[in-house]
């Protein structure tokens, strides 16, 4: 699907990007756009990668111009852009609507007027029943995404998206600090032993998007199924692995936390379709029929079950070891570890 094609990655330089650039780098595709605001990171890409088929596009998706320009004769986009980080979107709520709310406006819009074939909008978890400003805006964007695919022909620009929870060992997520206190003989802060978040690998987030990629209709967000853990637990699976005996400080939920994580809410869950280890979510049939909303309800939703990190696969502690493993930071780190 990708032979000779033009991918263009928003947000690139991150590490969906360089992940995404390890996959289809040595494929038959035709070029890999990145799109991002970060100088420095492209030229340490440029020169780690050192390949012909890699083009860097400086800009900022808030500019609509600058990602205008990045569009033109582009085939795929994968929309990976954001502001992500809890605390900071709190602070800044303003700055998260400009990045992901009006930024995938952008983006969306250059894509259409381009007649990319393709575009795949990257959510999370956190935009389901969201309580904090990155949630929000992110479930903006998916609210964005999902209009624009009701009213552009999918056969000229199919728009979907993706939903998935935490990525291990992500820039300044929560597995680098418990490995970093492990090391520096600290307290492993916790915040809630009993918190659950899902968990997947980076490769699995890719599998995701590629899935969606190949097999998503307009508008379809698609979710994998994914198992989850308790964050004590985690503590204690790291120290297990690590041989460490560091102690485990229970220091409160931060502000913008939720206690678990939904990946389908009930609604979502009463016509989410089941294709093995993924989720598809058909876009709303509503279009702006307004009789649909007050006359046409959904007798199932009082039965369902919303998707959660509570209620998914809870991992035993061995499977969590053997999770972390797989996780090339974990393992890396448990090398350096063990050659001290
Ligand atoms: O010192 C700490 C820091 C975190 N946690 C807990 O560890 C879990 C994971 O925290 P963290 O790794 O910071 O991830 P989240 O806050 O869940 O958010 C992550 O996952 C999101 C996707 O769901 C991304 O968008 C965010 O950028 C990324 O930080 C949470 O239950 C935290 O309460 C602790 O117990 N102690």
């Amino acid at each position: 699907m990708f032979k000779d094609k033009t991918l263009l990655i928003t947000g690139g330089t991150g590490s969906f990007g360089n992940a995404v650039l390890n996959r289809f780098i040595n494929s038959d595709i035709g070029e890999i756009r990145i799109f991002s605001r970060d100088e420095k990171k492209q030229d340490d890409m440029r020169k780690e990668y050192n390949n012909e088929k890699i083009k860097f596009f400086i800009g900022d998706v808030r500019d609509a111009g600058s990602i205008k320009y990045a569009m033109s004769g582009v085939d795929y986009v994968f929309h990976a852009a954001a502001l992500k980080q809890v605390p900071s979107c709190e602070f800044f709520p303003l700055e998260a609507v400009k990045t992901n709310v009006l930024g995938a406006d952008n983006v969306l819009n250059a894509a259409i007027e381009a007649g990319v074939k393709k575009i795949v909008c990257l959510s999370t978890d956190k935009a389901v029943y969201p309580i904090n400003a990155m949630g929000i805006s992110k479930a903006m964007m998916e609210k964005t995404f999902i209009s624009k695919a009701r009213s552009v022909d999918g056969n000229k620009t199919l728009i979907c998206g993706t939903r998935y929870g935490n990525v291990m060992a992500s820039r300044g997520s929560v597995i680098p600090l418990f490995i970093s206190q492990i090391k520096n003989g600290q307290p492993l802060t916790v915040t809630d032993p009993d918190m659950t978040r899902f968990l997947m690998n980076l490769d699995e987030a890719i599998d995701l998007v590629v899935f969606a990629f190949e097999n998503a209709s307009p508008g379809d967000l698609m979710v994998k199924k994914s198992p989850a853990c308790k964050i004590g637990d985690l503590a204690q699976a790291l120290k297990a692995l690590f041989n460490a005996d560091n102690e485990v400080r229970v220091i409160g939920v931060r502000l913008g936390e939720k206690l678990y994580e939904t990946l389908l809410t009930r609604e979502e869950s009463a016509c989410a379709i089941d294709m093995q280890d993924f989720f598809r979510v058909p876009i709303e049939s509503a279009e702006l029929n307004y009789t649909k909303y007050f006359n046409d309800g959904n007798a199932l939703i009082g039965s369902m079950q919303e998707y959660n990190s509570n209620n998914t696969h809870q991992l035993s502690m061995d499977e969590l070891k053997e999770k972390l493993l797989s996780c090339k930071y974990v393992a890396d780190e448990l090398k350096l570890w063990g050659n001290q």
